[in-house]
């Protein structure tokens, strides 16, 4: 699979351009603010009908304009395939495939994967633990849709179980058999996300810690562990332990909804001992811990986004992952950068066919 060419109208602050790729290595280069991550986020756009950048749609039609349109030709199987998705202010986004519209956009997920390496991905190391469950939920659901529903049912009762210990609060009351059955459906299927979760760290783990030595040269040793409140006792008897607590916190306390992800450096916290080279290593190496497991998974060489990746990586991780890129193993890659000399000498390096965009 892979992208031919991108069409956009009023996307970000793109007026109407388009461009027409190579098969394996694409580069944007040019000043700041030019647009070069923005063109990257549309290619997401078309696989995921959502930004990565900026979550509320809208902000993403051109400043003064009234709609956006991000348009997509793909060869997939040796077929020209064409996707199109479009916002026009006060309506509903639209998704097209070959021009029929979608009427589940997640029919579409996971039909073209990509993955994604950006700046942005720091957020993984130094925000809370919603944003690794996200990161991990994201790579799982892709290729689980039971695990996708089951995540939106935990979700829904919990929120029903945290109302109703606020009323219980609130009206100075207590009912247990009410509250039991949340707790049965939360145990149901909390129990499920945790074992869903575990089986594949248990996979993935292994993988992310082979990229990882790859990059860093087998230079130091990281850890990657998956801190749950399940990993020691049933989903069930964390609701009752927990039962006093959550009353007069008036939410619920523990569960799966409180899993982490610990990212470790030699046994520390990689945000407090990891040095901004070693931090950007460890995020490449998840994002291509992440590529490896879809390709598997899906049987699909996703197509990779390589936003900024360069700066503050020394020369030796650099050759690592040009040897990487090397290997054969991906597909389709686009890569931004703002120094096109540095992004020429490095595609020239990896011995694949190239196309350098100046904007
Ligand atoms: N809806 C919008 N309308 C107009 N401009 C927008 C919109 N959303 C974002 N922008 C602008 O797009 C510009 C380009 O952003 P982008 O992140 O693509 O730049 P870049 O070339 O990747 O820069 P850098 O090298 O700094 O990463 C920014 O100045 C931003 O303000």
């Amino acid at each position: 699979m892979y992208l031919k060419k991108i069409s956009l109208l009023n996307f970000k602050n793109l007026e109407a351009q388009s461009f027409d790729f190579q098969q394996k290595i694409n580069c944007f280069v040019g000043n700041n603010g030019v647009g070069k991550t923005n063109i990257l986020d549309a290619i997401y756009y078309l696989s995921f009908a959502k930004s990565y950048f900026n979550s509320v749609a809208i902000q993403n039609i051109r400043h003064g304009a009234s709609f956006f349109m991000v348009e997509g030709d793909y060869v997939i199987d040796h077929r020209n395939e064409k996707i199109v998705c479009s916002l026009k202010k006060g309506q509903k986004k639209v998704l097209k495939r070959n021009g029929k519209s979608y009427e589940k956009f997640s029919e579409h997920i996971g039909q073209l994967p990509l993955v994604i390496i950006s700046p942005a991905d720091r957020d993984l190391v130094t925000e809370g633990s919603d944003t690794r469950r996200k990161f991990i939920d994201g790579v799982i659901s892709q290729q689980n849709k039971n695990y996708l529903l089951d995540l939106l049912a935990y979700n829904k009762v919990l929120t029903q179980r945290n109302a109703l210990l606020k009323y219980f609060a609130a009206n100075r009351t207590f009912d247990a058999l009410n509250l039991s059955v949340y707790d049965a459906q939360l145990s149901e299927y909390g129990t499920r996300i945790y074992e869903v979760r575990k089986a594949f760290l248990e996979k993935f783990i292994p993988i992310f810690n082979e990229k990882y030595q790859v990059i860093s040269n087998d230079k130091e040793r990281v850890d990657l562990v998956y801190k749950s409140q399940l990993n020691d006792f049933s989903m069930n008897s964390l609701l009752q332990k927990s039962l006093e607590k959550d009353k007069i916190l008036q939410y619920t306390t523990a569960g799966t909804h409180k899993d982490d992800l610990s990212f470790e450096i030699g046994d520390y916290p990689i945000k407090k001992f990891g040095s901004q080279g070693q931090q950007k290593s460890y995020l490449i190496a998840l994002k291509f811990a992440q590529f490896e497991f879809i390709k598997q998974q899906s049987n699909v060489v996703p197509i990779l986004l390589l936003d900024d990746i360069f700066d503050k990586l020394d020369e030796s991780r650099v050759l690592q992952i040009i040897n990487l890129v090397n290997n054969d193993e991906f597909g389709q890659i686009f890569i931004t950068d703002t120094h096109s000399e540095r992004t020429e000498n490095i595609v020239k390096q990896s011995n694949k066919p190239y196309k350098i965009f100046k904007l």
